[in-house]
């Protein structure tokens, strides 16, 4: 087993990860796929803690946008991360990847509700634990809700894995000129308002010497890269 330069992992994963190539919804195959990097690096002896979105299905400001209450809207957000986690815990199964679910709103026939030090012991046997269910409280992302699960696991780092390979001066989904930058300060991640993690779960790392890494998921390998020391994404930094 090569030597580790990131143990403890948080991986956030988009839920636009899993949506089909076209439009929004869950594509089983993108979350086999997702599975397979997940257990290559666990293969390489990571513990690894997972974090998944919800834009796939539903975000709470498509619900601001039309009227709805902010609360409501962000429940049913909330709602959506269970069932990416679902379908994530499914795919990992199958390829023999132990897991187990929590979340952060009770539903205990679906999924283990969130105890905190439960959670670290199946980290420690070796299990992959998928948090579903953001924080569990409205007004906030699963950006969020991986930063705060990042620290009570005492991760080594929190990766955001997303369809961009790092972060760039403005979003380069937009911006084709944009610039990217390998190294990136908290503050002026904060200051800069870019919008590839939200203002909260920088602050919460940033008060936490959390470091974070965005990277590709579907680039070369990456994550396995990324764990092993080598460069890839843009790490922000103190
Ligand atoms: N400055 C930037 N650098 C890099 N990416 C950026 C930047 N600004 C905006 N983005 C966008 O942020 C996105 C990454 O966030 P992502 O889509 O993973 O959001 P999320 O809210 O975590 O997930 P979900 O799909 O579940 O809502 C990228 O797709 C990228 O287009
Ligand atoms: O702690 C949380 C986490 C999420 N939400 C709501 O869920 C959606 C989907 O999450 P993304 O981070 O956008 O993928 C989000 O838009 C919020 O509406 C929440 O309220 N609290």
């Amino acid at each position: 087993m090569s030597e580790l330069k990131f143990k403890r992992v948080l991986l956030k994963l988009s839920g636009e990860a899993l949506a089909p190539q076209e439009g929004s919804g869950i594509d089983p195959h993108a979350a086999n796929e997702i599975a397979l990097h997940v257990k290559s690096v666990v293969e390489m002896g990571a513990d690894l803690a997972i974090v998944i979105g919800g834009g796939n299905l539903w975000r709470g400001k498509i619900g601001i946008e039309v009227g709805m209450d902010q609360a409501t809207a962000d429940y049913m957000g909330m709602l959506a991360t269970v069932m990416n986690s679902l379908v994530l815990m499914d795919a990992l199964e199958h390829i023999g990847v132990t897991t187990r679910v929590q979340t952060a709103i009770q539903m205990q026939s679906v999924a283990e509700p969130y105890i905190r030090r439960r959670a670290l012991r199946h980290i420690e046997k070796g299990r992959v634990v998928i948090f579903a269910g953001g924080t569990g409280n409205p007004y906030f992302t699963t950006d969020t809700a991986a930063a705060l699960r990042a620290v009570e696991m005492h991760a080594d780092i929190l990766i955001k894995a997303t369809k961009v390979d790092g972060i760039y001066d403005s979003d380069p989904r937009k911006n084709p000129a944009a610039k990217k930058f390998d190294t990136i300060r908290y503050i002026d991640a904060l200051s800069m308002q870019l919008e590839v993690m939200d203002s909260t779960a920088i602050s919460l790392c940033m008060d936490n010497k959390m470091p974070v890494l965005v990277l590709n998921l579907w680039e070369n390998e990456s994550l396995k890269k990324a764990l092993s020391g080598e460069k890839v994404g843009t790490l922000v930094i103190p």
